[in-house]
């Protein structure tokens, strides 16, 4: 029997900007099929590990491994399975819908009927096909973002990474984009790994990561770290009060 790698494999990566040590020995696991949420304060170090693993900064130490393809040694095969939507606003407000989703699909190579219907039905798919030929600075801040995962989807990869994909949108828009992005995990097995300090988009069976100055503080499921405590977010107030110190 073959057992299939991980969707996501960060081991004992580090990182600093000059001085400043933004992550420091992480390693945390993606399982495939998944939804993992990264939980951490401002500053925690959650964007610099998605640059590392999007390859946007290089990692000096340690390992990024997508689907078992190393990100350093086999960069094109470990990109092509991730797609990423990262918190700053990465749409061209002056082309079309289409015309965004089209750009990001010739960058992975991709053109043609094929992904011309791709793309339609991934639009049908976060409720936004009428809008494909509207220009992005006429979306709302929650349209935008359903428009940005479905780019992130265009080249089909079976990891998602989601830097705090619902700041700025209001409690429906929130509920609708988290309800879309775990039925990807269920109906296609997507792995996604969600990046946020928002406590009530995560379910307690999901796998959680706590970040905290740069260090993996806990680890599990949102029901074992919040055990201890009256919550996952009285776990988290408690993890992430003290400096930072190995996972216990
Ligand atoms: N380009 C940069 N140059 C210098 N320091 C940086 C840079 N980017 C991030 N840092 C620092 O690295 C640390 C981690 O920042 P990072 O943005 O990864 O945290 P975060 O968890 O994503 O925070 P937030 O929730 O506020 O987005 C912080 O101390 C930050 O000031």
């Amino acid at each position: 029997m073959r057992i299939e790698a991980p969707a996501l494999e960060i081991e004992a990566v580090s990182h600093a900007f000059g001085r400043r040590v933004a992550l420091d020995d992480v390693s945390l696991t993606v399982p495939a099929g998944c939804f993992t949420a990264l939980l951490g304060p401002n500053g925690a170090g959650k964007t610099t590990l998605f640059s590392i693993a999007t390859r946007l900064y290089n990692n000096r130490s340690g390992a990024v491994r997508i689907y078992g393809h190393d990100i350093r040694r086999t960069p094109s095969r470990a990109l092509a399975e991730l797609g990423a939507v990262f918190q700053s606003r990465t749409l061209d407000g002056d082309l079309s819908v289409r015309e965004n989703l089209a750009y990001h699909a010739a960058l992975h190579g991709l053109s043609g009927r094929a992904v011309r219907a791709r793309i339609e039905a991934l639009l049908e798919r976060v409720g936004l096909g009428e809008r494909i030929g509207d220009k992005v600075r006429t979306l709302s801040g929650g349209q935008a973002r359903r428009i940005e995962i479905a780019r992130a989807l265009v080249h089909r990869p079976r990891l998602l990474l989601l830097d705090e994909p619902t700041v700025g949108l209001d409690l429906a828009s929130r509920t609708a984009l988290i309800a879309f992005v775990r039925e990807l995990v269920r109906s296609e097995g997507v792995a996604v790994l969600w990046a946020s300090h928002i406590f009530d988009e995560v379910e307690p069976e999901d796998a959680v990561t706590v970040l905290h100055q740069g260090r993996v503080v806990a680890s599990g499921t949102a029901a074992l770290i919040g055990a201890g405590d009256a919550s996952l977010q009285a776990a988290f107030r408690r993890l992430t009060a003290a400096p930072a110190k190995e996972e216990a």
